[in-house]
């Protein structure tokens, strides 16, 4: 380890959240993660990177400002060179990942991560950030599950069932990992620095990437990383210079590291070439985060009455503006040589209910078809149950490991990534009352240290849920009328809606509706602004600062 590492100094540094010494799984523990190098490890990051990534935050609300007032979002001229230069290319991903047909996800829970490790996929995004409520256990042990998972040390029986959880590795591929870091908006309020507390993307990428990178080399793969959230071209520079600086503190050459970015937010899908010539070195392509991308054109395009979008239901891949979004990327992604993701349906299994089932593994086929013919290099599922829908349609229809070659030339203009038209499409009592029921009980889940949820047969994250949450708040404030009842949206109908579900839901011990509601009903009576992310709202009520711990209680 190069000195630079130990002379940082934690002077002003403060733990402020418990560093158990007790074992979940086998041995290894949160104290095993939160070690004194590692914590002057990722302090270094902060440190260097951290007044960018506030920069960069501010910069979003400058363009939330100019949409707000009218103006629109173009391809960057300042970035013409990036785009017209049909010469450069991504550098060729490791091995490991050119083949990625079918990507499983989920939180890094230990029972969920050995499940995905036994599914037959290529790759598994293990993920600390949309499936996964941050509470200060969660991250940590989160952290400890996956340390634990790779060096194959986790072994254990739930004790109710009887069933033994172990990752099985007789004769067969293990899965690939992927690790989700938390997006640049977010900060783990368990560690502070002069005051502030550190950035929650710096903290997961930097725990992981310290104690696993190098092991993963020797077991023939690398540190590989799915980068959410991103709004413009810059922040996927800074996570490029976060990559440099990390690979070169551990002495891991720079390129060892290789990143998909999420392309999910609307301002960034006019930045794509800009995304993956900033990460070239350390690129492995773009994945169209579909629930995310709704959510972030709902929301910067919320003063904007001409976008606003009917039932969510309604808001499917195949409409204009997701439509024109998937084509953006994957031409873009192929020209440049990296592999083009598709997405996540929204449907699981149901249980009990076989003709119900069959009609949602119909709906996750035509959904997966969509993208293999459109020519993305591979697709997400939620659950195992999907995968042998997922992987026989990717089979047919892709047979090569990507289709990396295909080249597509369709022409996307700047309008028509925000072509919001979309036929017969209707805001009703339904949908109306699906949002209110997805995002209060999502967000109860959440404020329980839940960040994924089975809600209506559907999968309910940190993303499906802002979509509720944001056509909740965009209805209101433009008081549409329903197609169906005529009457109009108000913030007293809605808040009147959601204290009748409240009512309902309301007697499970320990549950936290009316805090959950509280929020939804304080955004849109205008009590409190729109927060940009549901989680900034919420992580107050889940985050567990204790009195600093003394740092020499540390490991080496
Ligand atoms: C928009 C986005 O960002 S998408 C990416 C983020 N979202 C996700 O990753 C979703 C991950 N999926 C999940 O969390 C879960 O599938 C849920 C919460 C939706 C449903 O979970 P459950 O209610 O446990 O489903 P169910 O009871 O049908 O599960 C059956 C088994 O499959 C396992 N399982 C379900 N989903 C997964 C998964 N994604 N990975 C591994 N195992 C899984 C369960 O652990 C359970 O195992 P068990 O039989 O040993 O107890
Ligand atoms: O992260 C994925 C998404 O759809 O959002
Ligand atoms: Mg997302």
């Amino acid at each position: 380890m190069p000195a630079e590492i130990f002379v940082t100094s934690l002077d002003d540094v403060q733990v402020l959240g418990e560093i158990s010494d007790k074992p979940l799984l086998s041995e290894s523990t949160p104290k095993d993660i939160l070690t004194l190098d590692a914590l002057k490890f990722v302090v270094l990051l902060h440190k260097t990177f951290n007044s960018t990534r506030k920069q960069l935050l501010k910069n979003r609300q400058d363009v939330q400002k100019k949409l707000d007032s009218g103006e629109s979002l173009h391809f960057l001229k300042e970035t013409e060179y990036i785009r017209n230069d049909p010469n450069w290319k991504c550098n060729p991903t490791h091995p490991k990942l050119m083949c990625r047909k079918v990507e499983i996800t989920g939180p890094p829970d230990a029972k969920m991560i050995i499940n995905a490790f036994n599914t037959d996929v290529h790759t598994y995004m293990t993920d600390f950030e949309d499936s996964c409520a941050p509470t200060w256990s969660n991250m940590l042990y989160g952290q400890v599950n996956l340390f634990d998972a790779i060096r194959d040390k986790i072994d254990f029986t739930n004790e109710s069932t009887g069933k033994r959880y172990k990752i099985n590795k007789d004769g067969r591929r293990v899965p690939v990992m992927i690790v989700r870091p938390r997006g640049w908006h977010m900060v783990d309020s368990h560690i502070t620095i002069s005051g502030e507390p550190i950035s929650a993307s710096i903290l997961d990428f930097g725990l992981f990437f310290y104690h696993n990178a190098k092991y993963l080399i020797s077991q023939g793969l690398g540190p590989f990383f799915y980068l959410p959230k991103m709004e413009h071209w810059k922040e996927a520079r800074l996570w490029n210079d976060i990559f440099c600086v990390a690979q070169d503190c551990l002495e891991i050459p720079r390129g060892t590291i290789k990143a998909t970015v999420l392309i999910e937010t609307l301002p960034i899908s006019y930045q794509l070439d800009e995304v993956l010539y900033a990460l070239r070195e350390h690129s492995s392509g773009l994945n169209c985060g579909r629930w995310d991308y709704m959510f972030s054109t709902i929301k910067r395009l919320r003063n904007q009455k001409d976008h606003i979008l009917p039932d969510r239901q309604q808001v499917t891949m195949t409409v204009p503006f997701m439509t024109n979004y998937v084509k953006q990327l994957i031409k873009t992604c192929h020209k440049r040589g990296a592999h083009a993701m598709g997405g996540m349906a929204a449907f699981i299994p149901i249980k009990n209910d076989p003709n119900a089932n069959a009609i949602a593994l119909e709906a996750v086929k035509k959904d997966k078809l969509r993208e293999v013919l459109a020519g993305h290099d591979g697709t997400w599922i939620a659950h195992p149950g999907l995968l042998s829908t997922a992987l026989s349609v990717f089979e047919e229809h892709m047979p090569t490991p990507n289709q990396l070659f295909i080249q597509k030339d369709d022409i996307v203009t700047e309008s028509m990534l925000v072509d919001t038209n979309i036929k017969d499409g209707e805001i009703t009592m339904r949908g109306l009352s699906a949002n209110i029921f997805i995002g209060l009980n999502y967000m109860e889940s959440w404020l329980r240290g839940l960040g994924c949820v089975p809600i209506n047969h559907l999968m309910e994250d940190a993303a499906t849920a802002e979509v509720s949450r944001l056509q909740l708040w965009s209805w209101c404030k433009h008081q549409v009328k329903m197609n169906d009842s005529g009457k109009i949206i108000t913030a007293d109908y809605v808040c009147q809606l959601i204290d009748e579900e409240v009512a309902k839901s309301n007697s499970k011990p320990g549950n936290k509706y009316e805090i959950a509601a509280q929020a939804l009903k304080d955004e849109l009576t205008g009590k409190k602004p729109l927060a940009e992310f549901l989680t900034d709202i919420l992580y107050p009520y889940i985050a567990t600062p204790s009195n600093p711990i003394d740092l020499a209680t540390l490991k080496q």
